[in-house]
């Protein structure tokens, strides 16, 4: 549980008066009102109820924007690792972690969360990566100290306890924030997409989730710039459990509600899919568009930027299709469905099931991951219930 988050943590370094709130314009963590949003309807009830979590991580995921277009801006090959599993992680996935633990930590009730993070501080603790956590604990202070909120200033053994906090379990009780402090690390190295994921899980359910793209232009994906407003990059999409999808910039102007694509015509749809080849079987997605009668080539991007792309109407359909063997992860996926799913689409397996965030920190998964809209969704099960047939009787007759 939180009180174990963090240990020592604000004792040890925080001033005693320095108890501050968050002081950023844009992000108040004052429940949000009418006024703020004129153009919104009023709030439901359920989402009301999580008004102010919602504006502790949408300030908690901006500032760790910043801090990863600063290493972005600057990446230096000392900055990226590599992990067990041979997948990538940079000082800007480490200092994402821990800043967002720390935001997390501060604002809210230190014993009624715990976190489910993707990221542990197990190589940094290594003698030869002294260098990487300093430069992680210089970024998160520099990040800190710039915004202003916090008067105070993290050792490193606050940071390696801040990242550590993220190893709960998750489960169907009790609330948990789900935590991808970058989503899409290749994306992130290319200088191409990547998401900081951010959603909250109570008795096993998405209340609400953020997702900060900071390379994500305010126009439509594919869609050409016409103008300033619309060269504008940077986007944070929120969503509570009934309230809706909104998308800010990251700056935190510009609200407005998003709805998916409402198209029923295949033939106008364009679907996404993984930017990286390993994550998904192309094959197979493009056997499902090619059935459903999907006209266009594929959008391939990097991380959950995806599902945000999609609860603005820029594409219609996402396909993920994991290689035999993957596990997905809950935090690849919480934020990116709650803000699909409030903005009217449909997340789900490949065999037409809702996604069960209550199981730990893995999903448990039939095949696959479909998004759409509702009306396609029927369409686009029959095409994947026949590309899965075709694929398996072609496997047995080899
Ligand atoms: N072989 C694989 N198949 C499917 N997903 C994979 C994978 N290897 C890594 N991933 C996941 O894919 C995520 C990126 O998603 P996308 O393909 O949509 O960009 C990665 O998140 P991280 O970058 O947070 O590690 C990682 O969790
Ligand atoms: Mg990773
Ligand atoms: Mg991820
Ligand atoms: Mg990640």
């Amino acid at each position: 549980m939180a009180s174990s988050l963090l240990p020592g943590l604000l004792s040890s370094t925080l001033p005693s008066k320095t108890l501050t709130r968050l002081s950023l314009q844009q992000f108040p963590i004052r429940p949000t009102s009418r006024t703020q949003y004129p153009s919104l309807r009023v709030l439901s009830i359920a989402s009301m109820a999580y008004e102010r979590e919602l504006s502790v991580a949408k300030k908690a995921a901006s500032l760790a924007s910043r801090l990863c277009q600063k290493v972005q801006k600057a990446l230096l090959q000392s900055d990226v690792q590599s992990k067990s599993d041979k997948s990538p992680v940079t000082v800007a996935d480490y200092g994402t972690q821990a800043l967002i633990s720390f935001v997390l930590q501060r604002e809210i009730p230190s014993d009624s969360f715990s976190l489910v993070a993707e990221e542990d501080s197990g190589d940094l603790r290594k003698e030869d990566s002294k260098e990487i956590l300093k430069r992680i604990t210089e970024l998160v202070n520099d990040t800190l100290s710039a915004d202003g909120t916090y008067n105070l200033s993290l050792s490193e053994d606050d940071v390696l306890a801040a990242i550590d906090s993220g190893k709960s379990e998750g489960g169907p009780h009790g609330r948990h924030w789900v935590l991808d402090p970058i989503d899409g690390t290749k994306g992130f190295l290319r200088g191409d997409q990547y998401a900081i994921a951010l959603a909250l899980l109570d008795e096993g359910k998405v209340v609400l989730g953020v997702l900060a793209c900071p390379n994500l232009p305010s126009r439509p994906i594919g869609e050409p710039e016409k103008n300033s407003l619309q060269n504008s990059v940077g986007c944070l999409f929120s969503a509570s459990i009934g309230g809706g999808s909104v998308l800010q910039l990251l700056d935190g102007s510009s609200p407005t509600k998003v709805h998916v694509s409402t198209t029923e015509n295949p033939a106008e749809a364009s679907f996404f899919e993984s930017y990286e080849a390993a994550h998904s079987m192309r094959d197979l997605s493009s056997s499902i568009a090619k059935k459903l009668g999907v006209q266009a080539p594929p959008v391939r991007i990097d991380s959950q930027a995806k599902y945000g792309a999609l609860a603005r109407g820029d594409g219609a359909i996402y396909l993920r299709f994991p290689h035999q063997g993957y596990r997905e992860k809950i935090w690849d996926h919480a934020a990116g469905y709650i803000v699909v799913a409030e903005a009217g689409g449909v997340v789900s397996d490949a065999s037409g099931k809702p996604l069960d965030f209550s199981r730990g920190r893995y999903l448990d998964l039939d095949t696959g991951i479909i998004v759409t809209n509702q009306k396609l969704m029927p369409l686009l099960l029959n095409a994947v219930r026949e590309a899965l047939k075709e694929q398996s009787q072609s496997a047995s007759t080899l």
